[in-house]
């Protein structure tokens, strides 16, 4: 089970500096147990800091965030948080990867090593287990964070941009993995992505945010049915209705940081 709510969330940087800026403002909305949530935004809107907050790396400024009623105060191994970049460490294999936080809780040898080669069988790097990350493309390192987070028993896995990096066939592909893994384990997913088509293949709601300072605009259910046709009427017709409610927010966006440039220069 893994029930995100978010009550209020303000998240001022820099607080107090001339430097402050408000990037989140009273932000609240819940993600029920075994939902699969995407928020999309304009560039700057707060997405990563809304995700660093639920995973408990940042603070907010004010508000509370709940995961299963508990406020969240610190990062935990049952909130697990995935990046555009993957995030192993090189200097081990791919089964010592993922079996790594297990050691920080105490399991011993055998079992760290039965529970991480199962989570990789999972995730269809069964015969990779030896091999260190860069000897694995882009698509199968984050399928490794995948399996480490699974693996670490996280019940609330947060995704911020992870296919970002990938090219544009096996982003489909580890799209399509994701909904597996996530259909096959019933995890709760909040995915942050830039991408309108991504949004609407995987989300059974998408979360809108306004340009900065984020305010949640609106809060979509996706009914259709998977997998999704992205080349269906009904795939169409949201795929517009997202554009449609994206577009001033992107404008607005754009101006400010335009107007932030302009100050800039005549400040020097
Ligand atoms: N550690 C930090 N210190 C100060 N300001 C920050 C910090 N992290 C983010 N910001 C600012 O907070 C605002 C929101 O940033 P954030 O990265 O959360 O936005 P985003 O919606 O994820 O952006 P993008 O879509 O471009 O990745 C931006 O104006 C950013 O400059």
């Amino acid at each position: 089970m893994g029930e995100i709510v978010c009550q209020h969330i303000s998240k001022a940087w820099g607080m107090g500096t001339a430097d402050e800026l408000l990037a989140l403002d009273n932000i609240s909305f819940s993600v029920n147990s075994g939902e699969f949530v995407v928020i999309i935004g304009p560039s700057g809107c707060g997405k990563s800091t809304l995700l660093s907050m639920i995973a408990g790396l940042e603070k907010p400024t004010s508000g509370t965030i709940l995961h299963n009623g508990e406020p969240i105060k610190a990062p935990q191994s049952d909130r697990s948080l995935i990046f555009q970049q993957p995030s192993l460490l090189p200097w081990l294999s791919l089964i010592d990867n993922v079996a790594f936080g297990l050691t920080l809780k105490g399991m011993n040898k055998k079992e760290r090593y039965q529970r991480a080669q199962h989570f990789l069988s999972e995730v269809g790097l069964r015969n990779f287990a030896n091999k260190y990350p860069h000897q694995l493309s882009g698509g199968m390192q984050q399928r490794a964070c995948i399996a480490r987070a699974l693996c670490l028993g996280a019940d609330i896995i947060l995704m911020d941009e992870p296919f970002a990096a990938l090219d544009v066939q096996t982003r489909y592909n580890m799209q399509k993995f994701l909904l597996d893994i996530w259909e096959g384990t019933n995890k709760t997913v909040i995915f942050v992505t830039h991408h309108i088509d991504e949004a609407v293949f995987l989300a059974d709601r998408v979360i809108i945010l306004t340009a900065r300072p984020g305010r949640v605009l609106e809060s979509v259910k996706i009914n259709m049915p998977r997998p999704r046709d992205v080349i269906s009427a009904e795939f169409e017709r949201h795929r517009a209705m997202f554009i449609e409610h994206l577009r001033s927010e992107v404008t607005k966006a754009f101006a400010e940081q335009e107007l932030a440039e302009m100050l800039d220069t005549r400040i020097k």
